[in-house]
């Protein structure tokens, strides 16, 4: 078909001249044949429906020589055939709507040239206006929800959000077992950032999101993934998820797996044993989890080809925009090389310069905030401890610990040294304790987190290694033993309890050191709607800088007993 034209913004596609091209796609199409007096008000009505659905473009193409048009649909869901007969109703509805009232108002069916463009005229200007308007009353339905909900969203032509999950397959045909396995799992309603993550990557839009911590963002980008990958393949990584430490890399694979329990795809964590085999081309993986080095390590010294990847996730992706990861995340960022590809980057805190660094790499682009931008969960209880000095945090802790200790209690400190000599100190204390740090082995720091996850461990001592992005379920309170270096750290620190709805607590210590910089967590504390001291929101406003002050041995023994 050389002669086609498109209405609406459509991509010019010469049918004949590329001919291989589109035998190629050909399974990505469905075609929906309809008359040719099709209107523009029919094809408004089904530029809403599409754009409801979250499908992709929809273009007409007319055939002369034929008495109908094809709208092609840029779909590449088998269900869509389903669908199209539900879009396709409206030209049928105004046809028999037309041959039943025809008698009616005294108009004959064989209707004379001259009178037949001028009624026709009228009929599809006033399809255009019902179209017009039903796509207005959906955006502010959409408005309305979001608002609820409160989500924020900027970008174009944003897919409606998801009111249930039961829209996974009557909007977009998701397979049974993915519904299965959430129910399962005891999920039953979609978080907000779900609610409005998941359509916008089912669209195959690229998407930014901020939402608080342990609301529910893996889900949010596994599920689209899943549905989109639909099936298992030999051909090569089909989708990225970079995280910023091995625990979370780890997790992330497992909730992977149970959300794809029941469907035979290659879901891989990248081991230090993967990374090193000569033989990973070979390895059928549809799915990659991976820290950037890892990756970056595969990809340069493996020769692992990521350029078919049609996925990437950055999690935590402040953090691995941070200068340690950056150049890692970028040679991954480039091996994943298909110009389809969608990416998606995911935290719970989005500074502006990350902001704007990803308006850069991405097309298009829709933005998520769940909530207020960079705010901790409203579910956590959170309080500042005036503890002195380094030698009064532990004897705050122990008195902490004495007066009321609600196991699963997290500890965080700020380097591995002092988590190394806390672990010390309290591990003659009758509190079943622990510690993880980045000097431990592999399996040390599994155990540590295993035990942890299991009860068998009461109070976990750690350092910002398991700081983001670690669900342990129900952990009870954060201790910040070590005033956290910055307002974000500070964010996904306590965001380790008070997870998918449950309550939790945070307590932060805090020395004279540490004044200068208590407004900026003072600040977070109150957008989460906690007490503040009014003495400190006074305090001078501090540019943004790091917070890692040389502490003093962390020891109740005098000093001379260390030598
Ligand atoms: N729709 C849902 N309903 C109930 N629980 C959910 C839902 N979605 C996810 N969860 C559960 O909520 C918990 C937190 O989810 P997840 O780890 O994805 O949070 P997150 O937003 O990524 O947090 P963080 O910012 O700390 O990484 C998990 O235990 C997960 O199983």
């Amino acid at each position: 078909m050389t002669d086609s034209s498109f209405l609406f913004s459509g991509i010019t596609f010469n049918r004949k001249k590329f001919s291989s091209d589109f035998a190629r796609f050909k399974v990505k199409y469905s075609y929906l044949k309809v008359s040719r007096d099709i209107g523009w008000g029919d094809l408004l009505a089904f530029r809403i429906a599409f754009w409801r659905r979250g499908w992709g473009q929809l273009t007409v193409e007319k055939k002369p020589s034929n008495d109908s048009e094809e709208i092609l649909l840029e779909n590449k869901d088998p269900e869509v055939e389903a669908e199209v007969e539900v879009v396709a109703k409206p030209v049928k509805k105004r046809k028999r709507k037309a041959a039943v009232s025809d008698p009616v108002e005294g108009f004959s069916v064989f209707k004379s040239s001259k009178t037949e463009p001028v009624h026709e005229e009228n009929e599809e200007t006033e399809n255009a206006s019902q179209g017009k308007k039903e796509l207005y009353r959906q955006m502010e339905r959409d408005a309305i929800f979001r608002k609820k909900h409160n989500i924020h969203t900027s970008g174009s032509n944003i897919p409606s959000p998801l009111q249930d999950f039961s829209e996974l397959r009557s909007r977009y045909g998701c397979r049974p077992y993915i519904l299965r396995n959430l129910a399962e799992l005891g999920i039953k309603e979609p978080t907000p950032i779900q609610m409005q993550a998941i359509p916008i990557l089912l669209s195959g839009r690229e998407c930014f999101a901020c939402a608080p911590t342990g609301s529910g963002k893996t889900l949010a980008f596994v599920c689209p993934m899943l549905m989109k990958l639909k099936r298992a393949s030999k051909e090569g990584v089909r989708a990225v998820i970079l995280c910023p430490t091995r625990e979370l890399a780890s997790q992330t694979f497992r909730e992977c797996k149970k959300l794809a329990k029941g469907k035979k795809f290659y879901i891989k964590l990248m081991t230090k044993q993967l990374a090193n085999s000569a033989e990973f081309s070979k390895v059928p993986c549809d799915i990659l989890i991976s820290t950037p080095l890892r990756l970056k390590f595969a990809v340069t010294k493996r020769k692992l080809d990521l350029s078919r990847v049609e996925y990437l996730v950055l999690d935590e992706s402040d953090k691995l925009f941070e200068l340690g990861l950056l150049k890692h995340v970028d040679a991954v960022v480039k091996a994943c090389s298909n110009p389809s590809i969608t990416r998606s980057l995911f935290s719970a805190t989005l500074p502006d310069t990350v902001e704007e660094l990803a308006r850069s790499i991405m097309h298009d682009a829709v933005r998520v905030i769940i909530g207020r931008k960079n705010s901790a969960s409203e579910s956590i209880k959170q309080k500042l401890v005036f503890v002195g000095s380094e030698e009064g945090k532990l004897l705050a802790l122990r008195q902490t610990f004495e007066e009321s200790l609600n196991p699963p209690v997290l500890v965080f400190v700020q380097n591995k040294d002092r988590a190394k000599n806390l672990y010390k100190e309290l591990k003659f204390d009758e509190i079943r304790v622990d510690v993880i740090h980045s000097d431990l082995s592999q399996l040390e720091r599994e155990n540590a987190i295993d035990n942890f996850r299991a009860g068998k461990t009461w109070v976990l001592i750690a350092t910002d290694v398991i700081a983001r992005g670690m669900d342990f379920k129900g952990v009870n309170c954060v201790i910040n033993y070590d005033f956290p270096d910055s307002s974000s750290a500070y964010i996904h620190r306590i965001g380790r309890s008070g997870r998918a709805g449950r309550s939790g607590e945070a307590v932060t210590f805090y020395t004279e050191a540490d004044v200068r910089y208590l407004k900026n967590i003072a600040n977070v504390m109150k957008a989460s709607g906690c007490e503040v001291p009014n003495w400190i929101l006074t305090l001078p406003k501090l540019k943004w800088k790091k917070h890692r002050p040389k502490r003093e041995f962390l020891s109740t023994k005098p000093h001379d007993d260390e030598e």
